[in-house]
This record gives C-alpha cells, sequence and structure tokens, in this order.
C-alpha cells in the first residue's frame, strides 16, 4: 500500500523554496501542505501536519527552524548553508531527545545537504578520491550574486573532504611560497584554498583543481537551472522518513559505491 507523505516547505517564497513547491505538487506520492517564509511562526499548527518539512532558507534561521520542526514531530530536509559542527551537534543532541521515547526505527531524521544536484554530489565524491594522489588542491566556486554566503556550503564540504582524504593518506601542507597580499589566495577551509566568484548570469558552478609536477586534474560541475536539485530534494523527503538521526550529505543516500 502506498501512502503520501505530507510536505511543508519553509522559505516557499524564495528561489530554491519556490521550486521545491512546484516539485512537491508535481509528485503523485507527495503533498504540499504548508508554505512558510519569514515571520510565519514554525510550530505543529502551522505545520499543518506535514510529515517532513524542507527548509531553504536563510543561514541565519535555519538551525532554529530545524528544532522548531522537531519541537513540532515532523522530520527536516535541509539545504540551507551555514551549518558547522556546533550547529550539527545541537541537532544531535536534540534528536537523541526526541527520539528516545520513540520505538526503534520510528525515530525522527534530520537529512542537511549542501547541494543536493547530482553533478555536484559526484564532483565532491570525486574529488575526494583524487585527492590523495596530488601535490597541490584548490577549489573555486562561482554563483549567481544574490547569494549572501560565501564561500558556499558546497565548496565547504569539497575542500572539507579533500582535506579529511589527503590527512588520511599523510599528506602534509600543500606548496605555496606567498609572502605578500594573502588575501589574494581565497578562504582556507582546513587546508584548502577556496575562491569565490559572484556573476550575473549564472547559477551554481564549482570546479576543483588538483596539481603534481606536470599534470593538472579539473572536475567541473555546473547547476544552470535550480531544477537540477529537485530530484535529490523529492529522494531526500522520501528517505529521511526511514533514516533516523542526523545524515549529512546526500551521497549517503545514493549508491556511490
Ligand atoms: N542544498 C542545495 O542543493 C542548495 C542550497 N541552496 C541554499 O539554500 C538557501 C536558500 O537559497 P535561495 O532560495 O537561493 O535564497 P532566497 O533568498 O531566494 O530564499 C530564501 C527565502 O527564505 C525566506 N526566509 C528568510 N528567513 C526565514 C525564516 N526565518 N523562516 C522562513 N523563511 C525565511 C526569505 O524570505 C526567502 O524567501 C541558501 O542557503 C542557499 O545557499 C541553494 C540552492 C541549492
Ligand atoms: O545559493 C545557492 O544558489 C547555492 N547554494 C548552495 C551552496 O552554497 O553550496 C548550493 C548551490 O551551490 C547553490
Amino acid at each position: 500500500m502506498s501512502t503520501t507523505l505530507k510536505v511543508a516547505v519553509l522559505g516557499a517564497a524564495g528561489r530554491m523554496g519556490a521550486t521545491v513547491c512546484r516539485a512537491v505538487e508535481g509528485a503523485d506520492d507527495l503533498e504540499l501542505v504548508a508554505r512558510l517564509d519569514a515571520g510565519d511562526p514554525v510550530d505543529a499548527s502551522t505545520l499543518a501536519g506535514a510529515d517532513v518539512a524542507v527548509d531553504f532558507t536563510v543561514p541565519s534561521a535555519t538551525e532554529a527552524n530545524v528544532h522548531a520542526v522537531l519541537d513540532a514531530g515532523a522530520h527536516a530536509v535541509v539545504g540551507t548553508t551555514g551549518w558547522d559542527d556546533a550547529s550539527r551537534g545541537r541537532v544531535t543532541e536534540h534528536l537523541g531527545r526526541v527520539n528516545s521515547g520513540r520505538p526503534d526505527g520510528q525515530g525522527l531524521g534530520v537529512l542537511i545537504a549542501p547541494n543536493f544536484g547530482l553533478s555536484a554530489v559526484l564532483a565532491m565524491t570525486f574529488a575526494a578520491k583524487a585527492a590523495r594522489y596530488f601535490e597541490s588542491a584548490e577549489v573555486i566556486e562561482l554563483h549567481h550574486p544574490d547569494k549572501v554566503d560565501a564561500p558556499s556550503g558546497t565548496a565547504r564540504h569539497t575542500a572539507a573532504a579533500v582535506a579529511r582524504a589527503r590527512s588520511e593518506a599523510g599528506l602534509t601542507a600543500m606548496p605555496d611560497a606567498t609572502e605578500s597580499g594573502v588575501e589574494a589566495r581565497g578562504a582556507d577551509v582546513d587546508g584548502v584554498r577556496v575562491h569565490a566568484v559572484r556573476l550575473r548570469g549564472l547559477v551554481a558552478h564549482e570546479e576543483i583543481l588538483f596539481g603534481n609536477v606536470g599534470e593538472q586534474l579539473v572536475i567541473r560541475q555546473d547547476s544552470f537551472d535550480r531544477v537540477s536539485f529537485m530530484p535529490g530534494v523529492l529522494l531526500a523527503v522520501r528517505e529521511v522518513v526511514s533514516r533516523p538521526g542526523l545524515t549529512v550529505g546526500l551521497e549517503n543516500v545514493l549508491d556511490l559505491s
């Protein structure tokens, strides 16, 4: 017997939120029950019986939204950027509290993904695999100029994965003789330099550059339209209800082995 999942969208008036509303409305197994945006309270009454709330809001609001969604007894799928170890830790702790009273396997889940696009998830996965073989690695992310945060969540996630793979392989710091103008070398994310471009006409793009003596590898992905994120968002909505606890990254849901 198939069941219909009820979905609420937070940030429903935004670029991503509006696209998610259309995608949910177009899916036979999902029902859009609430569209919330800035100024709307997030509680059991405004979530209107949603099984899953999808958050595409702003970095300054997303964590509070997730706690409110959990307090209302719903699962959460989060695409908003701005998460760090501390905020993820608080959500894990909250999930532990709400799930301790629930039967095994029926706990609430939160799935946070810096990027729901298949090309971006694959680019990050390939970059993590390549990282151990190269002396140098840098990340360039390119976005529309209305984006409020830099570097992008995707670039941070990518750089952290590259740094982790380098460290596990015993690689040390990358060669870099820069003495002056360090500010032109981009942000330092776990020792990996990340450069952010903001340009009218762009949507969301990322390049991961690897270098050795005499060779270079460039991994690039381009999201030309926000509909490209929708298969990943809908997959996350369907998966999160059977994944109690915190999941970070769509790569954990896709079969990438
Ligand atoms: N994970 C992914 O695949 C993707 C993530 N993003 C991220 O999603 C977030 C949203 O991006 P856009 O839609 O482009 O931004 P946007 O600025 O178009 O939309 C944000 C919306 O959130 C609303 N909002 C602000 N505070 C709120 C609150 N407290 N409660 C409810 N709504 C609130 C705003 O009024 C606005 O309508 C950003 O952090 C962006 O980086 C964007 C694209 C893909
Ligand atoms: O703001 C955006 O547009 C995007 N934000 C996410 C990020 O910061 O990584 C995902 C994607 O890059 C689009």
